[in-house]
């Protein structure tokens, strides 16, 4: 037994991410696919509805194929079971360009818009924010776990700075949202447009899978940050407390792996 700062606590090994990496799009939308399908089947099984959260940017498009081919695989899908809502939004309308929504109701057949949470979009962020939480109680009821959600899976892309979902570094949003337990209203982003909502952190941290989607040389440094849990960085926040936690990179963001042999360790990292 390790005894830590006078405590009796077992020293546990810290649980590492699971990481897939991708040679090009193609094997990366096959990576997602076989989590999809081992996941949604296992939660097919326990749950009434299955959560899953997606992000924007670059998201949409390796997301929609990945889904799209993995429901066709799972035999008898009832759809009405499925529930996709956004992790995070810009507070715009859906048919504008900068809708995360939008842009995946552009690559989703029309039948089946109707998985999709809606929100309404109002000029205060704040009202945004609640209704769109209102909404996810009404739709997903997911598990809680105490006043927070517990949704079954989340997938969240990162910015260069380390924001993830529309938390942002060095924004004390990320420990002090305690009006609304589930969704944050933003007004500051760095990252235009200003204002957005924006799943909280607790509820990322809730969630019972969470899995990052990391592509280019230019978040290597972030995913560094989340491998060495660079607490400077939300998206190293964001790690679930049950430590499932699934890195799908591409080779260059995959760059920011420490070596994993550690008899070199006076190399600097490879990208610096
Ligand atoms: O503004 C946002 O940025 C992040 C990262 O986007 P990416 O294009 O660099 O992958 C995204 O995950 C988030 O949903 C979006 O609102």
């Amino acid at each position: 037994m390790c005894l830590n700062n006078g405590h009796n606590e077992i020293d546990k090994p810290e649980m590492k991410p699971e990481v897939n990496v991708s040679a090009d799009e193609t094997e990366l939308v096959a990576q997602l696919r076989r989590y999809l399908n081992e996941k949604l089947t296992y939660l097919l099984e326990q749950n009434g509805i299955v959560s899953i959260g997606v992000s924007g940017g670059s998201m949409p498009k390796v997301f929609t194929k990945a889904f799209l081919e993995t429901t066709e695989e799972l035999k008898n899908l009832n759809w009405k079971r499925i529930r996709i809502f956004m992790v995070d939004e810009r507070n715009v309308e859906k048919d504008d360009d900068d809708s995360n929504l939008g842009a995946y109701l552009k690559l989703f057949p029309q039948e089946l818009h109707e998985i999709f949470i809606p929100f309404t979009c109002y000029r205060d962020a704040r009202h945004t924010a609640h209704g769109y939480e209102m909404n996810l109680r009404k739709y997903l009821f997911p598990e809680q776990n105490g006043t927070f959600a517990r949704f079954d899976v989340v997938f969240l892309g990162v910015g260069p700075d380390g924001h993830t979902a529309s938390l942002f570094p060095g924004k004390e949003r990320l420990d002090k949202v305690t009006e609304l337990h589930w969704v944050a209203a933003i007004n500051d982003s760095p990252k235009p447009p200003a204002s957005r909502i924006t799943l909280t952190m607790q509820c990322l941290q809730n969630a019972k899978n969470v899995a990052f989607i990391i592509t280019g040389i230019q978040k290597a440094e972030i995913v560094r940050g989340i491998w060495n849990r660079e607490l400077r960085y939300p998206a190293a926040q964001a790690r679930p407390y049950n430590e499932k936690l699934t890195l799908f990179l591409d080779e260059e963001a995959a760059k920011g792996i420490p070596e994993r042999d550690s008899s070199d360790s006076e190399s600097p990292p490879p990208f610096e």
